[in-house]
């Protein structure tokens, strides 16, 4: 099939490029020339394991391009996928500013001579957009324009996108158009993936309501975890215990400093904020939320009882990223703790295997922080390590390092990394969650 996506961020260069992989003509376009012309010029702007290698072959054999022009795509493609962001406002609601744009962008490109195209929805969208897309395009089209609408939310992790993409636990596709099903069916034959077939608003909705399960879990065990702590329980064999039962899985109970990412807060956020505008209110999701919060506040407080005071205490901090094998250092709950630390007079040395150069330029950390690549030597003198993003690489320290650097040999492990026995035996005086 001929796809184009416009939109060249996380999700759509992704699933470009696996779309490409699979067999299928792919035209990705975006209106940051910058990103164009790196793509271009054979190189990725982010950071994705696999992503590079596959980029470069799909371009060598032809199937993959990359314009700033929306017009090329969509007069050379028969289905149009809508990748662009959708970030939340101030009141929580999603600012679906740059999906109306590109609605009407694709509408300027159509004539009727163009033959049918189908039009999906690939961002994460509030139940009832794909109404809102159908209508902008009618507006703004030529008369005699055939389309159809399609919702087809995408569920790939930061950090493992291409396997995901390539290995999907299930493909929702939403739609009341049934020329359209066709097409999509086809896109989607080469993947070994369950196809659900829905009506349009189900596919919307589907996608906030399992990001939203997910936090679920997340603020769940993490509630678990501090009933733990205070009454001398292990959260990780009590996860492990729970999640062995098949209807609940041990999948996202892994306790620790709560969720970020571009994702998990925003989309609780629109969740709650769609709930509501339906005259249905959610008030679990925020206890989720204010669970997530807290959880953050409560390792802080863990970090200042033992410190007393941040002010010209040495931190080695490990971890910006918002989570394992990524540079993306949105809504990162390890950047939300640097600056935490930072205001109160802390001086950090931070590492992280992939995050220091989005972190020195979207982390907004101002105040006495030194970024290093070697893991050993934040360490140097240090009167407390913090560890904040779950990168194995973390777990594989030489704990006798830690004890031998640091001044003072204090560890508070906010992921849960390290074995509290192998700890002690390396004599230090080591915190957890949970545990
Ligand atoms: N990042 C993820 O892990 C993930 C996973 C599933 C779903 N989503 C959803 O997918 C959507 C995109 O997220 P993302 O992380 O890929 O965003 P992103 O910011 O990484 O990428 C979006 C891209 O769209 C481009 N763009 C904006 N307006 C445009 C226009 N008018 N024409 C062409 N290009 C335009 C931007 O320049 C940017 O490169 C969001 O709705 C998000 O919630 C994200
Ligand atoms: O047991 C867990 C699992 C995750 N996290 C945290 O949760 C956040 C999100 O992690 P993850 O879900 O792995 O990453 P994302 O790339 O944000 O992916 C989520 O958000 C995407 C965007 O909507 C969806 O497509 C994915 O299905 C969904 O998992 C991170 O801060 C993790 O540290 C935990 O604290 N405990």
């Amino acid at each position: 099939m001929k796809i184009s996506i416009i939109g060249t961020g996380y999700v759509g260069l992704t699933s470009g490029t696996c779309f490409a992989e699979v067999g299928h003509e792919v035209i990705c376009v975006d209106n940051n020339p910058e990103k164009v012309k790196t793509l271009l010029a054979g190189q990725i702007p982010i950071y994705e394991p696999g992503l590079e290698e596959l980029v470069k072959q799909n371009v060598a054999a032809g199937r993959l391009k990359f314009t700033t022009s929306t017009e090329e795509g969509v007069k050379n493609s028969d289905v149009i996928f809508i990748a662009v962001p959708t970030p939340p406002q101030p009141d929580g609601s999603v600012d679906l500013s740059f999906i109306e744009k590109v609605a009407r962008e694709i509408a300027q490109c159509l004539t009727p001579e163009l033959g049918y195209r189908v039009i999906v929805d690939k961002s994460t969208v509030p139940v009832k957009t794909g109404d809102k897309v159908e209508q902008t395009v009618r507006r703004y089209a030529p008369a005699g324009v055939e389309f159809g609408v399609v919702s087809n939310p995408e569920f790939l992790r930061e950090g493992c996108a291409v396997d995901d993409l390539l290995n999907p636990d299930r493909v929702v596709i939403g739609s009341n158009d049934d020329r359209a099903l066709t097409y999509m069916q086809k896109i989607y034959e080469p993947f070994v993936a369950p196809v659900l077939v829905t009506d349009i608003n189900s596919a919307e909705l589907i996608k906030h309501a399992a990001n939203s399960f997910l936090a679920l879990k997340i603020s769940y065990i993490n509630a678990v975890a501090n009933i733990c702590e205070a009454s001398g329980a292990d959260v990780e064999k009590v996860a492990e215990g729970i999640g062995m039962d098949k209807r609940i899985g041990r999948a996202f109970l892994n306790a620790g400093l709560g969720y970020g990412g571009s994702c998990f807060p925003k989309d609780i956020k629109a969740f709650i904020h769609i709930s509501e505008a339906l005259g249905q209110p959610f008030g679990l999701l925020k206890e989720v939320e204010s669970i997530n919060a807290h959880q953050l506040d409560r390792f802080l407080n863990k970090i200042r009882e033992k410190l007393w005071v941040f002010r010209e205490k040495k931190i080695a901090l490990w971890g910006l990223a918002f989570k394992q094998n990524t540079d993306d250092v949105r809504e990162s709950v390890a950047i939300k703790l640097a600056q935490k630390m930072l205001k109160e007079g802390a001086i950090l040395a931070a590492t992280d295997p992939e995050a220091i150069e989005t972190a020195k330029k979207f982390g907004e950390l101002d105040g006495d922080i030194t970024y290093h690549t070697d893991l050993y030597e934040t360490l140097d003198g240090a009167d407390a390590l913090v560890i904040a993003t779950e990168w194995p690489a973390f777990a594989k320290i030489d704990l006798t390092e830690i004890k031998k650097r640091m001044r003072t040999p204090l560890v508070f492990d906010g992921r849960n990394l390290l074995d509290p026995k192998d700890a002690s035996a390396a004599q230090l005086e080591y915190y957890s969650i949970g545990r």
